[in-house]
């Protein structure tokens, strides 16, 4: 079944096309990559599925519906999760309670019987918490759950952010350069985490620079360049295109003469 279909989108940001007239759609169950040298556009698309910002034109459709008009709250209530490049932990907070502040989409007790503290409410959140620390098991944070998440190491503040996303028990879950700044062992846990998860039914979708993490765990890969799709296809496909191994290189060579 297809999960995500993406039509004709476009994002534009004053002068700059940062996403031109792109196209593809996403079947349910697979870890699909999204690759490009930097600026190519991929976080800005990222950006316009999970609602951050609508595109300038085009639709995005989740299981047929179309969302491209919706709120991150909504969209979050349908199924999409997310974690961001720029870690969005609450530094003062537990490691739990990172955790449960990302669950309020799944809470089902309302507002006002939270507040009076009925008894649904405190079953609700001892329901909640449970769940938290099963996710946290999952990436292995449970013994840190009690500890202040401003005194986590960089690998661990991923794995929170993982954590957190998963516990709103999405359908499709947006990883945004999860493994960026981790070392070679991290990275190996984090590629096998990541099949894990969509091996436990969850589709999804990561924009990394890391090559060998793209390769092994990807099932399908979407290059873009300069905010157009050059490339689609399985990984080796997309390693041997050429046009995909023009923009790495044209991006090196930049590099170097900066
Ligand atoms: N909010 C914004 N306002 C203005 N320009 C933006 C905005 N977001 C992105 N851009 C521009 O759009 C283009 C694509 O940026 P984007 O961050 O999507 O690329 P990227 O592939 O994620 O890059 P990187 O790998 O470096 O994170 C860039 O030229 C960027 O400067």
């Amino acid at each position: 079944m297809t999960l995500l279909e993406v039509q004709r989108v476009t994002k534009k940001f004053g002068g700059v096309v940062a996403n031109r007239d792109i196209s593809f759609t996403f079947a349910e169950g697979q870890i699909m990559g999204l690759i490009g040298p930097n600026g190519a556009g991929k976080s800005t698309l990222f950006n316009m599925i999970s609602a951050i910002f609508p595109p300038s034109s085009g639709q995005i459709f989740f299981k047929g519906r179309k969302i491209s008009h919706l709120t991150p709250p909504e969209i979050a209530k349908l199924g999409i999760s997310r974690t961001f490049q720029n870690l969005q932990v609450f530094k003062n907070m537990t490691v739990i309670e990172n955790v449960m502040v990302g669950q309020h989409t799944q809470g089902k007790a309302g507002m006002l019987s939270a507040a009076l503290r009925l008894p649904s409410a405190k079953k609700e959140e001892q329901r909640l918490h449970e769940k938290a620390m099963e996710y946290l098991a999952f990436v292995g944070l449970e013994d840190v759950c009690e500890v202040r998440a401003g005194h986590l190491a960089l690998g661990q503040l991923r794995l929170l952010e993982l954590a957190r996303a998963l516990a709103t028990e999405p359908e499709l879950l947006l990883l945004d350069e999860i493994a960026a700044g981790l070392n070679h062992k991290e990275t190996k846990e984090m590629a096998q985490l990541i099949s894990k998860i969509r091996d436990m039914g969850i589709s999804v979708f990561v924009v990394e620079h890391d090559m060998d993490l793209v390769m092994s765990i990807c099932d399908r890969i979407i290059v873009l360049d300069q905010g157009e799709k050059i490339a689609e296809g399985i990984p080796r496909e997309v390693q041997t295109n050429e046009r995909v191994v023009r923009a790495y290189l044209g991006a090196e060579i930049d590099e170097e003469a900066v």
